[in-house]
């Protein structure tokens, strides 16, 4: 039998390329019958990002922002408030743990030199090619070295909510958190037992 790649004759073209880049791959798919098709799948991303759950072992709360998000409106919930892990986009010739410690600074207003790699993750595999790395990190007072809300110069408008790690729980029951990577970390804090 003819030996044939599983994926063959991968071409990309860009379709749309404003914040992120819209591609659509075409491609041959050999599927397990031994049958081909060839395919075109729309691919969606930007450079990849980082988010950080900030939390307090002492007064067991934890830092979150609000902010904005389109997507969200459009989908028609919260009008389009989202409640989230800090976090953002890497720079070129950023590092991912860089970037988090920055982000951290800049959206939140709070120092934190020690952070903890926790997992990669990809948001939506279907769609995007967006990779996401997850951190931890704990803080007290003595890291809050601002205000933090975001850079005026990029239109960033974030509210600090520092919350009790309880009630953040019970606002993912409430659907007042949907964003899942800050679901998952926290529940990552709550299997560790880290708060
Ligand atoms: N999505 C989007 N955002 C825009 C645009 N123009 C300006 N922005 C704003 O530019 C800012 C970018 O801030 P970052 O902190 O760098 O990124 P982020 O929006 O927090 O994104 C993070 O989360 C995303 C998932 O929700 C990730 O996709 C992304 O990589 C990053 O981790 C945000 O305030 C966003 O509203 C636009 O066309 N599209
Ligand atoms: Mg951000």
């Amino acid at each position: 039998m003819e030996f044939k790649e599983k994926i063959s004759n991968v071409t990309s073209k860009v379709i749309s390329s404003f914040w992120g880049t819209l591609e659509h791959v075409n491609f041959d798919f050999r599927f397990k019958n031994g049958k081909s098709a060839n395919l075109t799948h729309e691919v969606y991303g930007k450079n990849d990002g980082v988010a950080i759950l900030l939390y307090n072992p002492s007064t067991k709360k934890v830092i979150l922002s609000k902010q904005f998000r389109m997507p969200v409106y459009v989908a028609g919930v919260s009008n389009g408030f989202s409640i989230e892990l800090v976090g953002g986009a890497i720079d070129d010739n950023e590092s991912p743990e860089n970037c988090v410690i920055r982000e951290t600074e800049e959206e939140v207003g709070y120092s934190v030199k020690k952070v903890k790699k926790v997992a990669t993750v990809f948001l939506s595999p279907g769609l995007m090619k967006e990779r996401t790395y997850l951190y931890v990190a704990s803080y007290n007072e003595d890291n809050k070295v601002d205000n933090g809300g975001g850079l005026a110069s990029e239109n960033e408008e974030i509210e600090v909510l520092e919350t009790s790690f309880k009630t953040a729980l019970k606002m993912i029951e409430t659907e007042e958190i949907i964003d899942a990577r800050t679901i998952m970390m926290l529940q990552y804090l709550q299997i560790n037992r880290l708060i």
